[in-house]
Parts: structure tokens; C-alpha cells; sequence
């Protein structure tokens, strides 16, 4: 389990080394447009997930929208104080 912000921390080092097979990089490699399209998707599934499935797979969802909202965030150079000043 994770935090919110371990798991930017851990995003941030992906975007930074690059690791072979890691599907952040290649998540960011592929670009606002298709981050964007991938964040639609999984918004779609959280609000499906919530009118029709338990709590732990809502869960589920959620967890999946947060980190495709974090890539988006790194790709476009945005931290989590960022966000946060308008919470
Ligand atoms: N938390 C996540 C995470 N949540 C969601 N996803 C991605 O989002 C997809 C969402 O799954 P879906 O079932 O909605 O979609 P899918 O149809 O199965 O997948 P696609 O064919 O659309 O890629 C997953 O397949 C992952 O590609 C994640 N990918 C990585 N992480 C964590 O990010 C960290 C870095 O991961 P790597 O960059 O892969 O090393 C690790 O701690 C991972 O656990």
C-alpha cells in the first residue's frame, strides 16, 4: 500500500531513470493527447464502478483514475503543491 504522495515520489524517479518495461515511461512517452483519452477512460469505469460494483472494486477504480491523473500531472510538469493550493 501507498500513499498518494509515494507513489508521485515513485512516478517522478520513473519519469527520471527510465527503467526498461515500465509502463509509466511509456505512459508518458505516449503523450498529453493519449493521457488525456486514458484519463476520460478511467473516469468512465469510477462512475460505472460506483453506480454497479462493491466498494472494493470502486476502490479500484479510483486508485487507477489517481495514477493516471499523476502522469498526466508529471508529464506536464505539475507537483502535488500544485494541486493542493487549490484544495
Ligand atoms: N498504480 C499503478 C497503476 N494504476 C493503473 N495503472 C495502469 O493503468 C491500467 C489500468 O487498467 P485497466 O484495467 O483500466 O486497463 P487495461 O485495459 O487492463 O489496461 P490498458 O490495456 O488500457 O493499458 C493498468 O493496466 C496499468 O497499465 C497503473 N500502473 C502502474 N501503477 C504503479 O505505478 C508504479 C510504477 O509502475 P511502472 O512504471 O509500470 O513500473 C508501480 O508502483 C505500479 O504499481
Amino acid at each position: 500500500m501507498k500513499t498518494f504522495d509515494e507513489l508521485f515520489i515513485e512516478l517522478t524517479d520513473r519519469a527520471a531513470t527510465r527503467p526498461e518495461g515500465s509502463g509509466t515511461v511509456a505512459a508518458l512517452d505516449s503523450g498529453v493527447h493519449t493521457l488525456g483519452k486514458k484519463i476520460i477512460e478511467e473516469a468512465g469505469e469510477v462512475w460505472l464502478a460506483a453506480e454497479h460494483e462493491p466498494d472494493e472494486s470502486l476502490a479500484e477504480e479510483i486508485s487507477q483514475l489517481l495514477y493516471w491523473l499523476q502522469v498526466m500531472m508529471i508529464k506536464r510538469g505539475l507537483t502535488p503543491a500544485d494541486v493542493y493550493k487549490h484544495l
